[in-house]
């Protein structure tokens, strides 16, 4: 069984590393979504395979650290793509969360990343 939950954040970044001519070279905000997915079974008594509370658990330190702040200043984040940033977040997330099987960055509603720990 696969169980998600979703957050978002609003921050401002800029990418160090393209071109100048880049619009992404510009400091600029984004509404980012999370999509944090779990794979595990079901459990028969509790009929769930993770309380979403403790999703929501471990995320919330990392939601502090992300919201309202500009990303580059964060270590780790130099360069805040949406690649690096859920790369990121996977390294935090997946030691409190060991049946985190993907997590799906989004800066648009039409643009995002789904990184899975490979
Ligand atoms: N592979 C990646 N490409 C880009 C990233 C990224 O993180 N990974 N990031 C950006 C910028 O942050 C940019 O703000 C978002 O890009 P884009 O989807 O082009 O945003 P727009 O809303 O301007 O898109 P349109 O659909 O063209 O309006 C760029 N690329
Ligand atoms: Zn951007």
């Amino acid at each position: 069984m696969e169980l998600y939950k979703e957050f978002s954040f609003d921050a401002a970044h800029f990418l160090p590393n393209v071109s100048p001519d880049h619009k992404c070279a510009h400091m600029h905000g984004h509404t980012y979504y999370v999509r944090i997915l779990l794979e595990g079974p079901l459990d028969p008594v509790l009929g769930w395979v993770v309380d979403f509370a403790e999703v929501k658990s471990a995320w919330k330190p990392l939601e502090k650290i992300l919201d309202h702040k500009m990303l580059n200043d964060i270590v780790g984040l130099e360069n805040p793509t949406a690649e690096i940033i859920a790369v990121w977040i996977w390294e935090r997330m997946k030691p409190k969360l060991p049946l985190l099987k993907s997590i799906e960055v989004k800066e648009t509603p039409t643009t995002g990343v789904v990184y899975s720990g490979k």
